[in-house]
């Protein structure tokens, strides 16, 4: 569904590359979520698989089509910005419209549901909107395009929680009645893993994971105790972080969360928790920037 092979791109020319050789392959309909620190990319490539922008090298397809610049490449895109270009004097209805005049596949149903759950005021201008329902009515656009492949750039920015609970409820039903490519990009990875059979992550304006979110989300493993007991427990061990309070010291280490670490926890009487995939997926990256732990 979409092929990106050695893509480089940079703002400006002769700048360093923003994305440097960035190969990254989706074949099946999926629920991916794109993770990365501030500044690392995904709005890049977001942009690019878009079309929004030229690779200055490598190649780049959706549906077996290069996106830029190409309108039957784009009748099978839907890509929600974070501050979606909307006309100024659009109202509710004028985004209905629109949605179904560019996507053939547009779900009147759902976006009727949603402008009712999220208490959009049909009347008035989404300019005039507060930013949570300006959200609210981007994310409408995104999940009732039904496009083969909708890239959604932080689609929850600004939602409260019970709507961000909405949202996440009609992404999963529209999937489930349309399976198709959705990519989301989120700082809140917490919430949305539950609901992604993928997880790419952007570092450097490289991919450095891109893997079913199930192996992911079993990684790290959090282990406290005295410094002497943690050193000799965790000898050989990729470890991650590490910090000392006295004579405790506390590491996570990157492997699963499995019955084997429990059972040298108990041995060598260390506590031992699992670390949430936010924590683990910041000290990773970090590890990969080549920091400190
Ligand atoms: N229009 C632009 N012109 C020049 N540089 C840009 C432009 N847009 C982004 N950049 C730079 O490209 C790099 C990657 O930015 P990008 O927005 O893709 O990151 P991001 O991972 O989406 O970040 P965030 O999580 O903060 O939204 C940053 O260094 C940013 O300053």
């Amino acid at each position: 569904m979409i092929d990106m092979e050695q893509v480089c791109y940079s703002y400006q020319k002769n700048n360093p590359p923003i994305l440097n050789n960035v190969t990254l392959h989706e074949h099946e309909p999926v629920i991916g979520a794109i993770w990365g620190r501030n500044g690392a990319g995904k709005t890049t490539l977001m942009s690019l698989l878009a079309g929004h922008n030229r690779p200055d090298r490598g190649t780049i397809q959706v549906m077996g089509q290069n996106p830029y610049n190409n309108l039957s490449a784009q009748s099978h895109l839907c890509y929600i910005q974070e501050n979606h270009p909307l006309g100024k004097n659009w109202t509710i209805h004028d985004l209905l419209t629109m949605g179904s005049h560019f996507h053939a596949a547009w779900d009147q149903q759902l976006a009727l549901r949603l402008i009712e759950a999220f208490e959009l005021p049909s009347k008035q201008k989404i300019s005039k909107f507060s930013k949570g329902m300006k959200t609210a009515a981007q994310i409408m656009l995104g999940l009732c395009s039904h496009a083969s492949v909708t890239i959604m750039d932080e689609p929850t920015n600004g939602l409260d929680a019970e709507k961000r609970k909405w949202f996440y409820e009609a992404l999963l039903e529209t999937y489930e009645e349309n399976p198709r490519l959705i990519l989301i990009s989120t700082h809140h990875i917490e919430e949305v893993q539950p609901l992604c059979e993928s997880l790419i992550v952007v570092n450097q304006g490289s991919i450095s994971i891109h893997q079913p979110m199930e192996q992911v989300r079993e990684r790290g493993v959090l282990l406290t105790g005295l410094i002497r007991d943690v050193e000799e427990a965790t000898q050989g061990a990729a470890v991650i972080e590490s910090a000392r309070l006295g004579t405790t010291s506390k590491v996570m280490i990157d492997d699963l969360y499995s019955k084997d670490w429990k059972a040298k926890a108990q041995q060598y009487g260390l506590s031992i928790e699992k670390a949430s995939l936010q924590q683990y997926l910041v000290n990773v990256t970090r590890q990969q920037e080549g920091m400190k732990v």
